[in-house]
């Protein structure tokens, strides 16, 4: 029978909020509540009546709280098959009350282990009775409601206000996939709390999602797994799409290199710079981003370290671009830019980016550590008996903290706190240097004075020596060379300064 009316039902929850209504509401309808220790009191709190689980297992909760629903006469009730009379029969004998209806709400390990608590604090929290009743209770969905988290309370609730605790086996069937949907998020997290030795398995639970309107092309499907609102405040605009994710994931790490104590705008476009400037106030930085390749610009995703004013936002206006992200807007700025029904703006919150990279690749998946470590001025190694000016030491800082993040190989040139040009994604570093010289001419730049960073060492000279034909006259780049020497020997013989990080940022 696809249609169940709920008599009996086991609550046992460690957050009690919202709680009230659904306890209520069955109630009403003459539901007979089972509960363990802190919940019956939170329902005896509410005037209702309540049986303590202890008196259905005529055993006491034990073990400080380690064992207080494992018990037959509770997991009889959940799985039980009411149409198999070999079951009820055993019900029957043993005295076993059908239960319906499972509410669990489990202990909160993970914010149990992000808030640092002592190992054994976190073991406590490794529910085992709570995570056994969803799993039961879910397996029986035939016969069983459950509901398996808090953020089912109101779903849960309307479902048994409209049909008077009766429920259909579609809605419990979806209540059992959302279960277990709970329980396996819960145990990664417990192994990945584990899993922190040599022999790595690969496990990620991510429960919340968005459906693309589609992938990298309208040919392929595409899904986001994770949830986009703890990172941004979406104040206008049209859904953000799979390459539009890439971007603004570029666009957020690239900003993250710099301090919000100085205005810096970035443009990007297919999850490179095409603009970036630091200045006194952003909306120089927004006009010499822009300078910087305005062909390039258009359609792109613009990011700011600071708080957009309507100065800024009306210059932004003027351009096609698909986003805007920022800490914040004015009111009157933001009003403008709403003045595209496309154009997304985001608020960009306060919070810390991931530091693992997961990719996949053939029939697996390659984890790494995010490249977090940026060399610099202090870190600098000055490799040439030429020693770069502070200005230029400023650029190469400036230099090397965006050719981190531009796709490889890449040579960045870089002019007064502002990208010049880049070459990006080339298979050599001599075409790299080459497309961003091309790219620099084209807007009328001049390299003189120019400083070049380069996103690994240079093989030979062959770069150098193209970098002071362009005007170029200070270099960053990680060394490592074995033939290091013959660049430096270049710089020394043309009056250009060199220095060296030892960090190589390779992005593939
Ligand atoms: N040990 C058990 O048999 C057991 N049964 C239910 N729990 C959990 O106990 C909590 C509720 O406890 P209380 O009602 O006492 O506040 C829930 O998070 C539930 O998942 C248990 N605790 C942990 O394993």
């Amino acid at each position: 029978m696809s249609q169940k009316k709920i008599k009996n039902a086991l609550i046992s929850v460690f957050h009690k909020d919202n709680l009230a209504p659904i306890i209520q509401e069955l109630n009403k309808q003459g539901v007979k509540l089972f509960s363990t220790g802190g919940t019956q009191k939170f329902i005896e709190d509410l005037n209702i009546e309540v049986t303590p689980v202890e008196s259905l297992t005529s055993y006491p909760s034990i073990l400080g709280g380690r064992v207080k629903t494992l018990h037959p006469k509770v997991f009889g009730g959940i799985l039980s098959r009411r149409e198999l009379d070999s079951d009820i029969a055993q019900l029957e004998e043993y005295e076993i009350p059908e239960i319906d209806l499972v509410i669990v709400d489990l202990y909160p390990f993970e914010d149990t282990v992000a808030s640092g608590a002592t190992e054994q604090d976190i073991i406590e929290k490794i529910d085992i009775g709570g995570i056994s009743l969803i799993r039961a209770a879910a397996k029986n969905f035939k016969d069983v409601v459950i509901v398996s988290s808090r953020e089912q309370y109101a779903d849960v609730l309307s479902v048994l206000q409209k049909n008077n605790g009766v429920t259909e086996l579609a809605d419990r069937k979806h209540l059992a996939k959302l279960a277990f949907n709970v329980s396996s998020h819960y145990d990664t997290a417990i192994f990945n709390w584990f899993n922190n030795e040599e022999e790595k398995y690969f496990k990620q639970s991510i429960t919340k999602s968005q459906v693309l309107r589609y992938g990298e092309n309208p040919h392929q499907e595409g899904v986001f797994y994770g949830d986009l609102d703890e990172m941004f405040d979406k104040l206008h605009g049209k859904e953000l799409s799979y390459n539009n994710l890439l971007d603004v994931d570029a666009a957020v790490n690239l900003i993250s290199e710099f301090s919000k104590d100085n205005a810096t705008f970035a443009i990007l476009k297919h999850n490179n710079a095409c603009g970036l400037a630091t200045r006194e106030n952003l909306l120089d930085a927004y006009k010499d981003a822009l300078a910087g390749d305005p062909v390039s610009a258009f359609g792109g995703i613009l990011i700011s370290n600071q708080k957009i004013d309507k100065a800024t936002a009306e210059e932004i206006h003027q351009l096609f671009c698909e986003v805007v992200i920022a800490p914040g807007y004015d009111a009157d700025a933001l009003e403008i830019l709403k003045g595209k029904k496309n154009r997304v703006i985001l608020v960009q919150k306060p919070i810390e980016l991931a530091k693992k990279q997961f990719r996949t690749i053939l029939n697996g998946v390659l984890e790494q550590d995010k490249d977090l470590k940026t060399a610099g001025g202090n870190d600098f190694t000055i490799v040439t008996k030429k020693t770069a000016t502070a200005q230029e030491i400023k650029d190469l800082e400036f230099a090397n903290k965006l050719v981190k993040h531009t796709k490889s190989n890449t040579i960045v040139f870089a002019k007064n706190q502002t990208l010049i040009s880049s070459g990006t994604g080339q298979t050599s570093r001599v075409d790299a240097l080459k497309q961003a010289v091309v790219k620099a001419n084209a807007f009328g730049f001049d390299l003189k004075g120019a400083v070049m960073a380069s996103d690994a060492f240079f093989p030979f000279p062959d770069c150098v020596a193209l970098a002071k034909e362009a005007g170029i006259t200070a270099v960053v780049q990680p060394g490592g060379s074995i033939k290091d020497q013959e660049s430096i020997d270049y710089c020394d013989a043309n009056d250009m300064a060199m220095v060296t990080t030892g960090i190589r940022h390779f992005r593939h």
